[in-house]
């Protein structure tokens, strides 16, 4: 039910999952019905704001500003990011015109992390809003990806004098929050924390999976990442019946070092992460479908070959583990529009073997990748996590139900659905024999793109 004023009023969004994709210019209109462009997401019909805070990796500032209905451009805005040395002297030149844009840089002390985290803090005279992301700040991100997006509901104030627990969540999302929050370790997140603290979040129905930089023992391993993913399937996920024939879908835009064969990482401790449902887990024969655009997938994309500017998946990286291309399957989404909609989008689930029903879904910037969802070490009694992330966990019990069914036409979207709008079509299609994984930096120009040209990175 829509939760406030605003809701109803801006035009049908889904408020069973509040999970939303991003518009995408040039498809035709029944494809964006339900999806947000930036500046609805900052519109006055969500809440009359008073501060943001945007969490991101790559920022246009003037382009970021600009995306601020007038009435709110000169708010305080702060900016949280990963920059350091040159490149965060370039950000802050970026804000040089703009007085109200802050800055807060994340501690980076792990070799390769990055802050990929996307999220915005929304203050409003009405209340909270917590919107959790895959885009970068910067134009091309909003024009012709796939992107996706939670969305919570606005979280009003507390009446005065509310005690510390008050305002809590089924899922504990105000905690997780709360806790992710502190662990940036900075004083620009005080006031934020303190903030959070007074508002009401009991309606929020996901669950937070984040990943802070660091090495984790004992008890603080299932905090983070794919261990605190694994945790959460444990606690508040049923086995079923069969399950091993379920199959788990990983969907992402880049992909790290996996290691010499699949038993270094992925069909090892990740495929018993992905696997978990309840008391039972590792299920080597769990079908594992990964989905990542193919080079054809990019050069017909609305983009053309620049859509893989933001796939880098480098060639020093693929010819160490051609073993895992055989786990890869197309991006293709007829059923949202977007198949020439390159992903930037991070998705992961768990399907029935029709892919009529999910166990689970995730949306999260989380690319496949160790520095992202963490590797264990030290003989399994420490795990080591190099970046920020952050995602929600959907999962069935949390809205009343066994599984979630798949919704077959997201678009145009309904309101009251209660199928689940996976973003792109299932089953997924395996790669041809003359597919191959885009890669970002070598040649192709034996065929031309969608704008005629050919892809020569220097
Ligand atoms: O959205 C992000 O968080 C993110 C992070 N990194 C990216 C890189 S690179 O830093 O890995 O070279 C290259 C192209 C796109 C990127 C991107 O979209």
């Amino acid at each position: 039910e829509p939760d406030d004023f605003f809701e109803t009023s801006f035009p049908c969004l889904n408020d069973t999952y509040r999970f939303y994709l991003n518009k995408v210019t040039g498809l035709d209109r029944k494809y964006n019905t339900g999806a947000l462009h930036i500046k609805d997401i900052l519109s006055p019909l969500f809440g009359t704001l008073k501060e943001s805070v945007q969490f991101n990796y790559c920022f246009d500032i003037a382009w970021m500003v600009n995306q601020f209905p007038p009435e709110f451009r000169d708010l305080p805005v702060l900016i949280v990011h990963g920059d350091k040395r040159e490149a965060k002297a370039r950000l802050l030149k970026q804000a040089q015109p703009f007085p109200h844009v802050r800055f807060c840089q994340a501690k980076l002390d792990i070799a390769f992390g990055t802050h990929h985290t996307k999220m915005m803090l929304l203050w409003y005279e009405e209340g909270f809003r917590v919107v959790i992301l895959t885009s970068n700040l910067i134009r091309a991100d909003w024009y012709q990806k796939t992107q996706g997006m939670w969305m919570s509901p606005l979280f009003p104030r507390l009446p005065k004098g509310s005690g510390a627990s008050a305002g809590e969540s089924p899922t504990f999302f105000k905690r997780d929050l709360l806790e992710y929050l502190a662990s940036y370790r900075v004083p620009e997140l005080e006031e934020w924390i303190q903030r959070i603290k007074e508002h009401d979040l009991s309606e929020t129905r996901v669950y937070l999976v984040g990943s802070t930089p660091g090495r984790y023992v004992g008890e603080n391993m299932e905090r983070w990442g794919h261990l605190r993913l694994r945790k959460l399937l444990h606690d508040h996920a049923e086995p079923i019946p069969g399950e091993e024939r379920w199959p788990v879908i990983g969907q992402f835009s880049s992909i790290g070092s996996m290691g010499l064969d699949k038993t270094k990482w992925l069909a090892g401790e990740f495929q018993r992460t992905l696997t978990t449902l309840g008391k039972s887990s590792l299920r080597s024969d769990t079908p594992v479908h990964l989905v990542f655009p193919s080079v054809d997938d990019v050069r017909t994309s609305l983009e053309g070959y620049p859509a893989g500017g933001s796939l880098p998946y480098s060639l020093q990286t693929a010819q160490k583990q051609l073993w895992l291309h055989s786990y890869f399957h197309r991006w293709k989404a007829n059923t949202t529009g977007r198949s020439h909609a390159m992903p930037h989008i991070k998705t992961y689930m768990r399907a029935s073997p029709d892919f009529t029903e999910l166990a689970w879904f995730v949306v999260t910037s989380s690319n496949l990748s160790k520095a992202a969802w963490g590797a264990l070490e030290k003989n399994n009694t420490q795990v080591m996590v190099r970046s920020y992330e952050l995602g929600v966990l959907y999962l069935p019990a949390a809205f009343g139900m066994k599984t979630f069914p798949v919704l077959k036409d997201p678009f145009p979207v309904s309101s009251s659905s209660t199928g689940f709008p996976v973003p792109f079509d299932l089953p997924p299609v395996c790669y041809s024999p003359k597919d191959q994984p885009w890669i970002w930096n070598i040649p192709y120009n034996q065929a031309p793109d969608t704008h005629g040209n050919i892809w020569v990175p220097s």
